[in-house]
């Protein structure tokens, strides 16, 4: 099966300096994939080689097949995308902001109306249709950013922290509508440094597969899998101990050893056990927290 993006020894070099450093990555078709590290990891510039916005130093990309180099076209064809920067036109109406993407993709106008009406309505925008975009508020506009990425009918949506700057309610409605597309199945990659952000979007909900976590650290991808190979790896049971102005954590396989262990502790001041989370594990990972 043809890899949905496929990065190949990838590297990105500003100033001599690797921003990007030998990164592969094959992202399946109908997969949720979250990039995750902290500012300056790398995420955005590996995001924009793979929409051809800048050229790799060295390594290999295909998005949907087609190699970024060779078939731009084709490669901005299957791909939508959702930039950390809010990229609509505020002077322009929403349905106009929409217009004028679909006549840049050169979508028909009688289906280019009936794909506006629908991608407008499926992100709760309908009613703001001759809103001027710079007046919408920061979740519509992020919605509309999305709705416009979806309108040339991509298979693949590429997210660049998209809830960044977002209240948590209209954080979690637009979760709901990107895990909503990926069970519809889209393949989605996503940026973020929120660990919430993975670990909500890339959990097993049940009606599709867990979603994979690629974990970036200065350039490099320092660990890939699910968030449950991720437990199983480093531990699924912490103890927490607090000495002097720090915390020591200790991982055990399981939350029952974990305990079994705290049991024994003839002194339990400054002690608890929980499960471990991906933010505990990020730190175990990279010996820092990620904010
Ligand atoms: N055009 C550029 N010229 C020089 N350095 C750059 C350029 N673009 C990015 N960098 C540097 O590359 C590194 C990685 O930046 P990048 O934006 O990819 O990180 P990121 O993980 O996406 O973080 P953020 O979420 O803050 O954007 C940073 O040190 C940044 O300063």
């Amino acid at each position: 099966m043809v890899a949905a993006i496929s990065v190949q020894n990838v590297s990105k070099l500003y100033n001599k300096v690797p921003v990007v450093d030998n990164l592969s990555i094959d992202i399946e078709e109908g997969e949720i994939f979250g990039l995750l590290g902290p500012n300056g990891a790398g995420k955005s510039t590996t995001i924009r080689m793979m929409i051809t916005l800048t050229q790799p130093t060295q390594g290999k990309i295909q998005v949907a097949g087609y190699d970024i180099d060779k078939h731009r076209e084709q490669v901005k064809r299957n791909i939508g995308v959702v930039l950390q920067q809010i990229s609509i036109d505020g002077e322009l109406t929403v349905w106009e902001n929409m217009e004028f993407h679909g006549r840049m993709h050169h979508i028909p106008s009688n289906k280019r109306q009936s794909l506006i009406d629908q991608w407008l309505d499926y992100m709760s925008l309908s009613d703001r249709k001759d809103t001027l975009a710079k007046t919408l508020s920061g979740g519509m506009k992020r919605r509309l950013q999305i709705a416009r990425a979806l309108l040339h009918q991509p298979q693949i949506l590429v997210l660049d922290e998209p809830t960044v700057g977002l209240d948590p309610q209209n954080r979690r409605r637009l979760w709901e509508v990107i895990r909503d597309l990926n069970r519809q199945g889209m393949t989605i990659l996503l940026t973020t440094h929120y660990m919430e952000e993975v670990e909500f979007l890339c959990e097993d909900s049940g009606t599709r597969k867990q979603g994979r976590i690629g974990i970036m650290d200065n350039g490099k991808l320092i660990e890939l899998g699910t968030l449950s190979d991720f437990r199983r790896k480093y531990g699924e049971g912490l103890v927490i101990k607090q000495v002097e102005d720090h915390l020591d954590y200790k991982f055990f396989p399981t939350l029952d050893q974990a305990n079994l262990y705290l049991e024994t502790l003839v002194d339990k001041t400054g002690v608890m056990s929980r499960a471990s989370n991906l933010e505990d594990i990020f730190v175990e990972m990279t010996g820092h927290r990620l904010d």
